[in-house]
C-alpha cells in the first residue's frame, strides 16, 4: 500500500482491515455504497468487472449497497473471502465519524445467505486433523446446523469423502499446511473446488477444542456424542466450530449436536465411481439433469432434496435398514391417492432447516418467521396422512414430527400479512398485536387529526373561537390565544411566549401528544425491532425440536419421492440378501429408461450368483450398449441399497460393500497423467482394495497401450479378479479383446456374453440385447462410417482389416507402409494385380 496521509475514515478502514483474515477483501459501507480500496479494489473490480478509480492517488472501486445480493454471490463463487463492514449508526445522527463494524466474514464454507446457497445441496465447511494413522474430518453445514465428524484411513478415502460432501472449504493448521507443502502428494486432492484455509495451531489444541464444544452443546462431557478417546476428532470439530463462529460474528446455537459416523456403514463408492456413474451430476457439468438423482428427485422440499442426494451418495449396507426404507417406499407406492395428497401437503413446507439456521445467526427476517409458521402449520396434516401407514419407519418418522401450535399462533398473530424483507422498512408487526405499537403508528399517521380534534375541543371548552394549535421548532406544539381572549384561558394552560397580539401556551396533554407524534415513526420502528427480537427469541427455544421435525419430514419427503419415481417409471421392489447373488430380470438403465421411454429401452438380464457365475465377460460391437449395460448394473445396486425400487422386472441382491468402476476418465489428463497411466492407477486401486463382496465393472482395460500389452494386462486382471481369494467378487467386464473370451473355458465362474446385432446387407442393426456367448466382430469401421469418417479412409480401413484378418500376424509397421491409395481405386486404374497388397506385406 502507498504511504499516504490517512484521513480519519481511512484510518477506520485500516483498523477494520487489520481485524479480518488477511486474504479477505473488505466491503466498506460508505453511505449508499460499499467501497473497496487498495489491493481489494483491484481484486474486486477485476472479478466483478467494475471500473477502478483513484481517490487521493490510491485505487478504489464500489457498488451501491442494494447491489450486494448481486455482487456477493459472484465474489464468493470466484473463491473470494469477503468481509463486510456496516455503518452502525445513522450518519445524520453521528457525532464525528460514523461508527462502523465488521458484521460478518463470508468464506465459501461459512455462507448463510439464502441467495448464495443452493437449496438442493448442503454447504459444508470442513476441517482436517491428522491423527495417529487416521485423518479426522469434521464437516459443518452452518446453514442447517448439521455437524458430523468421521475418522478415515488413507488419502484416497479422504479425497472421496471430500467429494461426497462436496466440501467448499477445509480448515487446517499452519503445521499441517507446511507438511502438505513439503511432501509431494501428501495433500488430498478431491475433484471438487476446495479452498484450503490455514489457521493458528492453537485452534486445534485438544482442551480448548473440547471446552469450546462443551460450551456450544451445553454439556459436561462429549462422551454422549461418542467422542470419548478421540482427541483428533474433538480437535477437528472444535477448530471448525471456532472458525465458523468467528467468521459469523454471531452465536450459532442451532449447532447443538455432533454425530460421529463411519464410512463402513455405507456402500463405498470411490471418487471415480461417484463421477463415472453420474450419481448426482453428469460428468459434463450439466448438473443434476441427466444424473441418477435427476430421475429420482421428486421431492417437494429442499430438505427432502438434500436428504435424497445424501442417500444416493451413501447407499446403505445394512439389510434391515434397507428393508425398512423399501417397506416405506412400497407402502407409499401402493396407495397413490394418499401419496399424492401427502406430497401436495408437504409441498407447502419451505426450508425449515435453513430458516432455523438463519434465525439462530440473527439473519432471519419477518418473511422467514412467517414461512416458518406456514410450514409448521401443515405438520398436523402430514401426521394424519402418515397415520394411514402401518410401516415401522413411517411410524418412527411420524413420531418425530412434533407439532408447534403455540409457536404458529404466536407468529401468525405477530407478523403482518405481507411483511417487508427489511425490518427497517417498518410494517413487520401486525396491527392489534401490541397496543403501544398501534398507538405509535396512529400517532405518526393520525397526528394531524388528533391536533385538530384537540383544537376543536379546546375551542369548545374555553369558548375562544379563534384558539389555534400551532407548531414551531423552538418549543414544538402550542396553543395560541389572541390578546382579546386572554381572560378566558383556563388555569391548566402554561404560558410559554408573549407576542404583540397573542400569547402562546402549552398543556401537559399537548406535550404528551407532541412526543408521540414527533419521532413516532422512529419509535415505531424501534419497537417493531424489539418485538421482532422477542418473537425471534421465543422461536429460538424450539430450535432443536424443529430441527428434529424437519429431519423427519425430509425423510418422509425422500421416501415419497422414491415412491413417486417407482410409480411413474414402473419400478419394482428388489429383494435383499446377505449372500453374493446379483440376479436381475429385464433390468433397465434408470436414466436412459426415463429419457427414452420404457418402450424404447431394451431391458437386459444379469446373472451373477456365486461360484459358477462370478464374472460376465461382455464382448460386442462398438456402440452396441456394453457400457450402458454395465453401468446399469452398478446403478441398480446403488438404487437397491439406498432403499429404492428398481427399473427391472425383478432383482435379487446380496449386499455389496463397494462398487468399483473403470470406465475411462479423460479429465485426469489435466492432472498431468497419461490416459494409460490413469487407467492403470484406477485398475491398481481396484485390485488392491476389492473384497469378495464388491461389485466391479470394467469397461475395457488396456486400451491405451499396444495390443499385446493391453491384452495381456486385461487377461491377467480378469484372472486375478476371478481367482485370487482376496477378490472373487462379482464382475462385469466389457472388452473388445475377443481373445479374452477363452477364459470361460478355463475359469469356472467366467461366462461369455455379447450384445446381439443383426447384419442387414452392409448395414448392422443394434438389438441392444445381452445374450450368452461371445462375438468376434467389432464393426468398428461401420461405426466410424456412422461417425462421418471420410469415405476414402473407410475404404482404406476395410482393406487393411481384410489384410489383417488374412495375415493375423502381420506386423503393424508393414501396414503403415502400404500404398496410400485404396485397392479399389488402383484396381480401377488397372495398376494392381490381385495379390499386390499381400505381396507387399510379405516383402516387408
Ligand atoms: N438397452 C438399450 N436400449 C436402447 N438403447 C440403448 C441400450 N443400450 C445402449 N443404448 C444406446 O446405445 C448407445 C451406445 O451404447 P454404449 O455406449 O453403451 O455402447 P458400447 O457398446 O459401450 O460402445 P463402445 O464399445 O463403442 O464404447 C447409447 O448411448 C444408448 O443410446
Amino acid at each position: 500500500m502507498a504511504d499516504i496521509n490517512l484521513t480519519p475514515m481511512m484510518q477506520q478502514y485500516r483498523e477494520a482491515k487489520a481485524s479480518i483474515p488477511p486474504d479477505a477483501v473488505l466491503l466498506f459501507r460508505l453511505g449508499d455504497f460499499y467501497e473497496e480500496f487498495f489491493e481489494d479494489a483491484e481484486k474486486v473490480s477485476s472479478v466483478l468487472e467494475l471500473t477502478l478509480t483513484r481517490r487521493q492517488g490510491y485505487p478504489m472501486c464500489g457498488f451501491p449497497y442494494h447491489a450486494l445480493d448481486t455482487y456477493l454471490p459472484r465474489l464468493v463463487a470466484a473463491g473470494v473471502k469477503v468481509a463486510i463492514a456496516e455503518q452502525m449508526e445513522d450518519p445524520r445522527l453521528a457525532k464525528g465519524i460514523v461508527k462502523r463494524q465488521i458484521t460478518r466474514v463470508i468464506t465459501p464454507g461459512t455462507i448463510v445467505d439464502n441467495a448464495l446457497l443452493s437449496p438442493s445441496c448442503n454447504n459444508y465447511l470442513t476441517c482436517l486433523v491428522q491423527g495417529k494413522d487416521v485423518w479426522a474430518l469434521a464437516s459443518l453445514d452452518i446453514s442447517t446446523g448439521e455437524f458430523r465428524v468421521c475418522r478415515i484411513a488413507g488419502n484416497d478415502k479422504l479425497a472421496t469423502e471430500f467429494n461426497r460432501l462436496g466440501a467448499r472449504e477445509c480448515v487446517i493448521s499452519h503445521r499441517l499446511d507446511a507438511r502438505f507443502n513439503e511432501e509431494e502428494g501428501a495433500r488430498p486432492e478431491p475433484r471438487t473446488k476446495l479452498l484450503w484455509t490455514t489457521v493458528d495451531n492453537d485452534y486445534f489444541d485438544f482442551s480448548f477444542a473440547e471446552d469450546f464444544l462443551k460450551r456450544q452443546f451445553k454439556v459436561g462431557t462429549l462422551d454422549g456424542f461418542g467422542l470419548r478417546d478421540l482427541p483428533d476428532a474433538v480437535s477437528a470439530a472444535g477448530a471448525v466450530l471456532r472458525y465458523a463462529t468467528e467468521n459469523l460474528r454471531q452465536d450459532a446455537s442451532h449447532i447443538c449436536r455432533i454425530e460421529l459416523y463411519s464410512l463402513d456403514s455405507s456402500l463405498e463408492l470411490d471418487s471415480i465411481s461417484l463421477r463415472n456413474l453420474e450419481l448426482v451430476e453428469t460428468m459434463f457439468g450439466t448438473g443434476k439433469n441427466g444424473s441418477l438423482l435427476g430421475v429420482l428427485d421428486h421431492t417437494e422440499t429442499p430438505m427432502g432434496g438434500r436428504k435424497l442426494r445424501n442417500w444416493v451418495l451413501r447407499p446403505l449396507c445394512d439389510h434391515d435398514a434397507i428393508v425398512a426404507r423399501l417397506d416405506a417406499v412400497g407402502a407409499f407406492r401402493d396407495d397413490p391417492l394418499t401419496l399424492a395428497e401427502l406430497r401436495e401437503t408437504i409441498g407447502v413446507v419451505r426450508d425449515l432447516e435453513r430458516i432455523v439456521g438463519r434465525l439462530n445467526v440473527g439473519n432471519a427476517n419477518a418473511r422467514d418467521l412467517q414461512t416458518l409458521a406456514v410450514s409448521l402449520d401443515v405438520l398436523p396434516g402430514v401426521k394424519s396422512l402418515l397415520a394411514n401407514f402401518n410401516v415401522p419407519l413411517l411410524e418412527t418418522l411420524n413420531g418425530r414430527l412434533e407439532l408447534f401450535p403455540e409457536l404458529v399462533e404466536k407468529i401468525e398473530s405477530a407478523i403482518a400479512e405481507n411483511p417487508p424483507a427489511q425490518l427497517s422498512d417498518g410494517g413487520v408487526i401486525r396491527a392489534g398485536y401490541n397496543a403501544e405499537l398501534d398507538e405509535l403508528r396512529s400517532a405518526a399517521t393520525d397526528g394531524k387529526a388528533w391536533l385538530s380534534q384537540i383544537q376543536l375541543r379546546e375551542q369548545e371548552r374555553t369558548g375562544i373561537r379563534s384558539l389555534k394549535v400551532k407548531y414551531n421548532s423552538v418549543f414544538g406544539y402550542y396553543i395560541e390565544v389572541s390578546k382579546a381572549n386572554l381572560s378566558m384561558v383556563p388555569e391548566d394552560y402554561v404560558r410559554k411566549q408573549t407576542l404583540v397580539n397573542a400569547e402562546r401556551f402549552i398543556t401537559p396533554e399537548l406535550k404528551e401528544l407532541e412526543s408521540k407524534i414527533l419521532g413516532a415513526e422512529e419509535k415505531a420502528k424501534a419497537l417493531e425491532a424489539q418485538l421482532f427480537q422477542e418473537l425471534r427469541e421465543f422461536a429460538l427455544q424450539y430450535t432443536v425440536r424443529i430441527q428434529t421435525a424437519a429431519d423427519a419430514l425430509a425423510g418422509v419427503d425422500a421416501l415419497a419421492s422414491l415412491a413417486e419415481c417407482a410409480r411413474l417409471h414402473g419400478y419394482r421392489r428388489p429383494r435383499i440378501f446377505e449372500d453374493d447373488r446379483l440376479i436381475v430380470k429385464a433390468g433397465r438403465h434408470p436414466v436412459l429408461d426415463a429419457a427414452m421411454g420404457t418402450d424404447k429401452f431394451v431391458p437386459n438380464d444379469c446373472l451373477l450368483d456365486g461360484d459358477r457365475n462370478r464374472m460376465m465377460l461382455i464382448t460386442g460391437p462398438n456402440m452396441a450398449g456394453k457400457s450402458t449395460y454395465i453401468r446399469q448394473t452398478a446403478l441398480l445396486v446403488v438404487l437397491a441399497q439406498m432403499g429404492s425400487f428398481v427399473p427391472a422386472e425383478s432383482m435379487e441382491l446380496g449386499l455389496v460393500d463397494r462398487i468399483f468402476t473403470r470406465v475411462g476418465a479423460a479429465d485426469d489428463l489435466a492432472r498431468g497423467q497419461s490416459t494409460f497411466m490413469v487407467e492403470m492407477v484406477e485398475t491398481a486401486n481396484i485390485l488392491n482394495h476389492v473384497t469378495p463382496k464388491s461389485l466391479v465393472i470394467l469397461d475395457e482395460i488396456g486400451r491405451g497401450t499396444s495390443t499385446f500389452d493391453g491384452l495381456s494386462i486385461a487377461w491377467a486382471v480378469a484372472e486375478f479378479l476371478h481367482d485370487d481369494p482376496s477378490c472373487r467378487c462379482r464382475t462385469q467386464f466389457a472388452t473388445h479383446y475377443h481373445e479374452l473370451t477363452e477364459l470361460a473355458q478355463t475359469r469356472r465362474g467366467v461366462n461369455n456374453y455379447n450384445v446381439a446385432v443383426k447384419e442387414y446387407g452392409d448395414q448392422i442393426i443394434f438389438l441392444r440385447q445381452i445374450v450368452p456367448g461371445s462375438t468376434d466382430r467389432s464393426y468398428g469401421i461401420h461405426v466410424a462410417k456412422l461417425a462421418g469418417i471420410p469415405q476414402p479412409v473407410i475404404e482404406r480401413a476395410n482393406v487393411i482389416l481384410e489384410l489383417l484378418e488374412k495375415a493375423a500376424d502381420a506386423p503393424r509397421d508393414a501396414i503403415s507402409a502400404l500404398p496410400r491409395q485404396t485397392v479399389k481405386a488402383r484396381r480401377r486404374k488397372g495398376d494392381v494385380d490381385e495379390n499386390d497388397d499381400m505381396i507387399q506385406l510379405r516383402l516387408l
